[in-house]
């Protein structure tokens, strides 16, 4: 369990944390969801006592990270996507780490082929490719078994079988109770992941949220009407709970009617239309509006929009 309470951290005048408030449970992965510069990494190594929050506290399993006698043991983590920099072989390179932390040679092997390294354990871990060195990085993080698992972006840069490994390592994780923290920039990517979701634009919590739930909230369905009468048919549909919007002529986007409602109405009215179609908004587009808003609230003084809501 991760708790976050009140946090913030500043850079002199930049604000990169601003008084987040989230928990993350064990037994699920819960995404860390933002765009660049969100303020993620700040938070994560605010988890793990890196960087010190300017106010705020953050716990790890109810302390401190500084607080914890095996550290390790609680949380492990892999904070920056870059190869391992290092002439020692992969297998020399986590026995060195796991003395330091006075963990066996046993639990190096299974780390090992929990990650699938087994074949090039012996091998210069300097020369490993990018995956190579993130399953190399993940094996370290999991070292001293941690209630805890967190990852920054853990699939920066890699290939689809890649990805589709570290997705999978992070459900099973998540399946033996542990607690699961993984940052991404990209909706697409949670959405095949995550099963909780926390996020943060500039700073700020923007939504705590399942997935089901924002999910089922992005799945909103709009129609999209075409009719040479588009003006008069407007006038005819917009009313409290009914928005219409207009990206061209002719063209109109409305939400708070079926297309059964719709085409009555104009058929009533003797309007012709050209097109009914229901739309869906993507994953991806909800996710935008959502932080779009957050970087208006920041710099639009006039007045702040409620989290989570669109203004168009
Ligand atoms: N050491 C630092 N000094 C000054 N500003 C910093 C420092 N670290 C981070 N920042 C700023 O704080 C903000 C949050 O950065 P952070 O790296 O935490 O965001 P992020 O969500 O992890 O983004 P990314 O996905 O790009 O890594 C950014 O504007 C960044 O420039």
């Amino acid at each position: 369990m991760i708790d976050v309470t009140h946090l913030s951290k500043r850079y002199g005048d930049k604000v990169a944390v601003d008084d987040l408030t989230f928990r993350v449970r064990p037994g699920i992965v819960t995404g860390f969801l933002g765009p660049n510069g969100a303020g993620k990494s700040t938070t994560m190594r605010m988890i793990l006592g890196l960087d010190a929050p300017t106010s705020g506290t953050v716990t790890v399993n109810g302390r401190r990270y500084a607080d914890h006698r095996a550290p390790l043991r609680e949380i492990g983590a892999l904070l920056e996507a870059k190869a391992v920099h290092t002439g020692r072989s992969a297998r020399n390179h986590l026995l060195a780490q796991a003395a330091t932390h006075g963990i066996g040679r046993r639990r190096v092997d299974e780390v090992i082929d929990l990650v699938g390294l087994h074949e090039v354990a012996g091998k210069r871990a300097g020369g490993f490719s990018l995956g190579m060195g993130q399953r190399l990085g993940i094996a370290a993080a999991l070292l001293g078994d941690p209630a805890v698992v967190m990852l920054d972006e853990p699939v920066n840069g890699l290939d689809p079988d890649g990805i589709r490994w570290i997705r999978g390592l992070l459900r099973g994780l998540a399946a033996q109770g542990r607690t699961v923290f993984v940052s991404s920039h990209l909706m697409s990517e949670m959405a095949q992941t995550a099963e909780h979701l926390i996020v943060v634009g500039r700073g700020r919590l923007i939504a705590d949220v399942s997935l089901a739930e924002f999910t089922r909230q992005a799945s909103r369905t709009g129609v999209r009407v075409r009719s040479p009468q588009a003006g008069t048919l407007r006038e005819l549909l917009v009313g409290a709970d009914v928005a219409v919007t207009s990206g061209e002529p002719g063209l109109l986007e409305v939400t708070g009617l079926s297309r059964e409602q719709i085409g009555d109405r104009a058929a009533a009215a003797g309007l012709t239309l050209h097109e009914l179609t229901a739309t869906e908004a993507s994953l991806e587009e909800a996710f935008m509006t959502m932080t779009r808003d957050a970087v208006e609230y920041q710099g639009d003084p006039t007045g702040p929009v409620p989290a989570g809501r669109s203004t168009r």
